[in-house]
């Protein structure tokens, strides 16, 4: 089991520190969003977490000890990226994408077993990617490329999984799809996931905490009642939008205001 920790971390490209301060916790079985506008250090935050971006400033840690301690085998044991834009050799098959994901578990100049193999399959099948199997990662849409990404973290099995917008390139029933699928992995399996999601009424459906960044900066952590109330979103996103309260879930959900285009008044603030 994986506690994912920032220590008051300060992230940089060359002179310009983007991400400041940032402390927050992940534990296992839970699911942490990270949200905030464009440009506010979401992705900066991921790479930092899985250490392909040294922080100039603070520690990340893993179960209490220090990543930059750690291989790059022991890292890649430990945790599984889905970047937002994944590169990947054009001339693999899917189903050799989703293999890689069993590298980090492979002896020197080892091939993969049946096993590695059964588990790469078996990802592909819980992402409902197995009929792509055969097919060029180049000859597929980008969200079903998304989708192989993910089922190559879940192959990799790790304690702990990163993901960069997950559902960027889906239509909302992928989106649903992939999300509970991540959902049932990490409360069924224990895992630990920090993931980036600009969409917040799905954030605060699917996540236990959330991470509202603004301008590099933590705004507020907790949890989806505590985080999304009209006050933040309107100070972090600005004023075009309320927070009411989901008829179904209770959970907050995030609306455009009524405005003057439809012919209504702005209307009222409530949940703040
Ligand atoms: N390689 C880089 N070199 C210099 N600046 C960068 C680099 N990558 C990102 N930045 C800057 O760092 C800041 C944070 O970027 P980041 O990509 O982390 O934001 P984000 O919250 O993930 O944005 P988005 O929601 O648009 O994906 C931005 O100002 C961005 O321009």
């Amino acid at each position: 089991m994986l506690t994912l920790e920032m220590e008051n971390i300060t992230l940089a490209y060359g002179s310009k520190d983007v991400v400041r301060n940032m402390t927050f916790t992940a534990i296992p079985g839970e699911m942490v969003g990270l949200v905030g506008p464009n440009g506010s250090g979401k992705s900066t935050i991921i790479k930092a977490l899985c250490h392909v971006l040294t922080p100039k400033r603070g520690r990340v840690l893993t179960n209490g000890h220090d990543i930059a301690h750690l291989s790059f085998k022991e890292l890649a044991k430990t945790i599984s990226v889905v970047p937002q834009t994944p590169v990947l050799p054009s001339a693999f098959t899917a189903f050799e994408i989703v293999l890689m994901g069993r590298n980090p578990h492979l002896g020197m100049f080892k091939y993969e077993s049946k096993k590695d193999i059964d588990i790469a399959w078996e990802a592909m099948e819980r992402c409902g990617v197995q009929q792509f199997a055969d097919r060029h990662i180049s000859e597929l849409s980008g969200g079903e490329i998304q989708s192989v990404v993910i089922a190559r973290a879940l192959a990799q099995e790790t304690e702990g999984i990163l993901l960069d917008e997950p559902t960027a390139n889906l239509d909302i029933g992928r989106q649903i799809e992939v999300l509970d699928l991540l959902k049932e992995e990490c409360t069924n399996r224990h895992l630990t996931i920090i993931a980036a999601i600009h969409d917040l009424n799905l954030a605060a459906h699917y996540c236990e905490k959330l991470v509202l960044i603004k301008n590099g900066e933590l705004y507020a952590f907790g949890t989806p009642r505590d985080v999304i109330t009209t006050e933040n979103i309107c100070n972090v996103y600005g004023p075009g939008s309320y927070v009411h309260t989901h008829p179904l879930s209770g959970l907050p959900a995030v609306l455009p205001k009524v405005s003057n285009i439809n012919g209504g008044e702005p209307c009222a603030i409530q949940g703040s």
